[in-house]
């Protein structure tokens, strides 16, 4: 059984998948200096909790700052993409998800941060089908904190799991399904988060 047959055997039987094989080590590293230097030089920005404007930001809810990739920026460019545009194909062949786009922020919790409990899909949209996190830090250990923890979907009080943001680990879940929360870490935290979505591409 290949790396992606396991992630759609658990995507299958319970809505969420965790890899720690199917990203190479080196690109969680790449990755990690291309946000670090994005967020180094001024490019993250908090963002508001809805869709709309006048969404609040609201660091009470969500702590990270991030920095969207948008298509033609060297960002783009980096294997990764080309390789979740692939898994998206086959996402589509196997599960008919009509699947046509992919969006991806860079996301950097500072210490004592987190993300309460929410789904990703907007109360006004559903276009976003499949949430994914790639988690770019070096070094994580259960003292840091800083776990995604999921919640069951028919009852939301009920954890299923906790997951460490361990570089190069790969999380991958419905969105419109598994209800979800970042842990306060106690570490600066890295990760590229970002949806497979059924609308097409933006510009
Ligand atoms: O970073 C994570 O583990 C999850 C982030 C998240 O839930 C989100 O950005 O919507
Ligand atoms: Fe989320």
């Amino acid at each position: 059984m290949n790396d992606h047959e396991e992630i759609f055997r658990s995507l299958e039987t319970q809505g969420w998948a965790i890899s720690d094989s199917v990203i190479p080590l080196s690109w969680h590293i790449t990755l990690l200096m291309q946000g670090w230097h994005l967020w180094e030089t001024g490019h993250f920005y908090m963002e508001g909790i809805g869709r709309s404007a006048s969404d609040a930001r609201r660091p009470d809810i969500r702590g990270d700052t991030i920095c969207w990739i948008y298509p033609n920026s060297p960002q783009a460019n980096h294997p990764f993409f080309r390789w979740m545009a692939q898994f998206r194909q086959e996402l589509n062949e196997r599960y008919h998800l009509g699947l046509r786009s992919q969006e991806f922020h860079f996301a950097r919790y500072g210490k004592g941060k987190g993300y309460i409990k929410h789904i990703d899909q907007h109360r006004d949209s559903d276009h976003r089908k499949i949430s994914i996190v790639l988690y770019l830090n070096l070094q994580w250990n259960p003292m840091h904190g800083g776990e995604l923890c999921l919640y069951e979907p028919d009852d939301p009080n009920v954890e299923i799991r906790r997951i460490p943001p361990m570089g190069a680990r790969l999380a991958v879940f419905h969105s419109g399904l598994i209800p979800h929360a970042v842990l306060p870490c106690q570490q600066t935290r890295w990760s590229l988060a970002g949806w497979l979505r059924s609308d097409e591409p933006v510009g």
